[in-house]
């Protein structure tokens, strides 16, 4: 019995170190693995969300979503949750184990177990309240800080140092207080856990000293019980503690699924097969009776006209009106709440996502860029070999050379986060220069040239003429001589359709047109002289 006894407890304990070395290191496999699939996951489901979903989301909580949110998934299931499958195991071995020693030894767990499983359940609940908080102020900070860094120059220009300096010092104290606020819960339970431990010894060795003494059973088989109380309170603290970390992964769970459960756009839906119809480019665009609002501000009411093919387009009409959201409606960035929009007699629902904004070319007036140096943008979305003298002739065109000369490592340049070692004007023509590349059948152009001074918007627009020629094109324009040149003119007021012509036309009969003509001749004869 005896030898038997110390040859079993020496044999698991050497198997359990020899398991634990290959397990640990399966264990952070299969985690990273989990946490890769996950990030996939989200990031092909984020790919694939619409514009509406960016409008009401914050990029810094997607950013949460595909770092931390994954990782506390697979925590609890690697480290928290499958290790206790075999701790139960573990635990049930155990009584068996020493109920056969002894039935009293055996019954000395029914008095520990719950002792030690209340005091694990109560830190737990604290402890995962107290994190809970350092997680909330730790992301508060992060996004405190995020976007203040991002927006020097406001708070230059509004010399807003000091107030920012003491509110980042407040969101700085909080993480700190909530911090002290966790730290103080480890400190309390520590004695109180030391409490407990000194109580289960005492009941080892008391057992032992009455026991053993008596002949109940040896001192081998003591020795035995004493290091299997050990390792079973140890295993009946962790599934306790699974308690909390199930709560902190709770969330987590909850927000990586409500993310996949948002409807994508169908990206892939190929009802129309629209890439090998070149053809469609001579058909014209047909808004019908459209309505559309972001959540309740509603923005167009029943609009309605043509965009007729091969022919410039010009919207006009007061800020706020509309115009871009008209823009946003043919890329078909949101669906309309009401009326359809065709190509040709084709409602645009029912051709390919993917192949429809592969017929755009789109300037906005503001064109953020992707970190990477000008040629990565300017190459950015083209999916074709574009020859060195292709390239050549488009940064010819969208007047990049005039600016890319002067930079000692040109086209090789980096360009900074969002592009912001460039003007507003320089970002312009990188992304007009990849308009031209892309030699779209549609193009859209939000003011494009509004961000240029006059010697390059001339050359610029020279170009763009040249690259509207034949094309089906829509611009929203407050340039005189866009609007003046364009085949049709479209005016915007409160989003309906105040009027619909030509140049002359609509300065004979609309009232709007003819203000905001007046004004726009002003400006120009102002900025001229
Ligand atoms: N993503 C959005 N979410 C919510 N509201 C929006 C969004 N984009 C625009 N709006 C609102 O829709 C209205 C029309 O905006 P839009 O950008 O289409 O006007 P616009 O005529 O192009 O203006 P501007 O000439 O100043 O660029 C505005 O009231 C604007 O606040």
């Amino acid at each position: 019995m005896s030898n038997e006894v110390i040859f079993g407890t020496i044999f698991i304990a050497l198997a359990r170190t020899f398991i634990a070395i290959p397990g640990q290191f399966i264990d952070n496999a299969a985690k990273a693995k989990i946490d890769m699939k996950l990030r996939r996951l989200i990031w092909k489901s984020l790919m694939n969300m619409p514009l509406s979903f960016f409008d009401k989301t914050k990029a810094r909580e997607m950013v949460s979503r595909t770092t931390s949110d994954t990782v506390n998934v697979s925590s609890f299931l690697m480290t928290s949750l499958l290790p206790q499958i075999t701790s139960l195991y573990s635990i049930i071995m155990t009584l068996m184990i020493v109920n056969e020693y002894d039935r009293r030894l055996a019954v000395s767990f029914f008095v520990l177990i719950p002792l030690v499983a209340l005091v694990a359940f109560i830190q737990g609940r604290l402890n995962f309240k107290a994190v809970s908080e350092v997680t909330k102020s730790n992301s508060k900070l992060t996004q405190f800080l995020a976007e203040r860094l991002t927006n020097i120059p406001l708070i230059k220009v509004f010399a807003n140092e000091e107030k920012e300096d003491i509110r980042g010092k407040e969101v700085i104290s909080k993480l700190y207080k909530s911090q002290v606020k966790a730290v103080t819960v480890t400190a309390i339970f520590r004695p109180v856990i030391s409490i407990v431990e000194s109580l289960q010894t005492l009941v080892i060795v008391g057992l032992g000293i009455y026991y053993v003494p008596r002949g109940a059973f040896g001192i081998d088989v003591w020795v035995a019980y004493y290091l299997y109380a050990k390792d079973l309170m140890l295993r009946v603290n962790s599934i306790v503690s699974l308690f909390s970390a199930f709560k902190a992964s709770q969330g987590a769970t909850e927000r990586i699924s409500r993310l996949l459960e948002e409807p994508s756009e169908e990206y892939r839906k190929y009802l129309i097969e629209c890439e090998a119809k070149k053809d469609e480019a001579k058909k014209e665009i047909i808004f019908e009776n459209i309505s559309f609002g972001y959540g309740d501000n509603n923005v167009l009411l029943d609009v309605s006209f043509r965009v007729p093919a091969g022919k410039v387009t010009a919207i006009v009409g007061p800020s706020g009106s509309g115009k871009t959201t008209i823009l946003s409606l043919v890329e078909r960035f949101y669906k309309p709440e009401a009326g359809v929009i065709k190509l040709g007699d084709v409602p645009v629902e029912d051709i390919s996502l993917a192949g429809w904004r592969r017929k755009f070319g789109y300037v906005a007036q503001e064109m953020a860029l992707m970190s990477g140096t000008i040629r990565d943008n300017i190459l950015y979305g083209i999916d074709r070999e574009v020859s060195e003298e292709e390239f050549q002739r488009a940064v010819a065109a969208a007047d990049v050379m005039d600016f890319v000369r002067e930079f000692p490592e040109g086209f090789d340049t980096e360009v900074g986060e969002f592009g912001s070692k460039l003007s507003g004007g320089q970002r312009q023509r990188i992304a007009i220069s990849r308009a031209i590349l892309r030699d779209p059948e549609y193009l859209l152009l939000d003011e494009a040239t509004s961000s240029l001074d006059a010697y390059s918007e001339h050359i610029v627009q020279k170009n763009l003429d040249g690259l509207m020629k034949n094309r089906t094109t829509i611009v929203i324009a407050h340039k005189i001589a866009t609007v003046v040149n364009a085949d049709q003119i479209i005016v915007v007021d409160s989003g309906k359709i105040a009027g619909i012509g030509t140049h002359e036309g609509l300065l004979k009969t609309n009232e709007i047109y003819k203000g905001f003509f007046d004004i726009q001749s002003q400006r120009q004869f102002a900025c001229q002289s």
